[in-house]
């Protein structure tokens, strides 16, 4: 069956909804999926796990200590959407999630609703470490307004 990526990355805009607001950092959902078994492998949203955590790491650290199959190993095609692209620098320093993604290995796709407003850390240029390291990098549209104001909702309003 064709793969609704739509409603995925809708499904994951419905777990950035669940992140704390905050001004310094963005609110995002993201989902780990078996594309080929059309299954969801895990989920995370920011701040999800205890300290200044982001979804993607979330949700790749939550499928490390879950029952679920081995990351990458039992699943046919892992890939994984965010809301927001993977970090590449972190203002507090953190290990960037573009590394914790590739760290993790086997993930295929990237499936990303927006880009990353240059807020935090300037133009982030993760899409060409992915895409080097042989991991397909897709955008999603059609979510974008919702995604950014989802985001941006512990930042001050201008
Ligand atoms: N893709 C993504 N998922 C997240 O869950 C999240 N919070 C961000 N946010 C990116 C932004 O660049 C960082 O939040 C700031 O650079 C501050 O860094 P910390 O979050 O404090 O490590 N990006
Ligand atoms: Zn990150």
């Amino acid at each position: 069956a064709p793969v609704d990526h739509l409603a995925y990355m809708r499904y994951a805009l419905s777990l950035a909804k669940k992140a704390p607001r905050k001004p310094t950092n963005f609110c995002v959902g993201a989902i780990l999926v078996d594309e080929v078994a059309n299954a969801i492998l895990s989920t995370g949203y920011t701040m999800e796990l205890p300290g200044n955590t982001h979804a993607e790491q979330c949700c790749l650290a939550k499928m490390e200590t879950s029952e679920l199959p081995e990351t990458g190993v039992a699943a046919q095609k892992l890939v994984l959407y965010t809301t927001m692209e993977p970090c590449n620098k972190r203002a507090s320093g953190n290990v960037p999630c573009t590394d914790t993604i590739l760290k993790t290995g086997g993930i295929k796709v990237v499936y990303v609703g927006v880009k990353e407003p240059e807020k935090f850390v300037g133009g982030n240029v993760g899409r060409a470490k992915l895409e080097e390291a042989g991991v397909e990098y897709v955008h999603v549209s059609g979510l974008e307004a919702e995604i950014l104001e989802v985001a941006t909702a512990g930042h001050e309003k201008r």
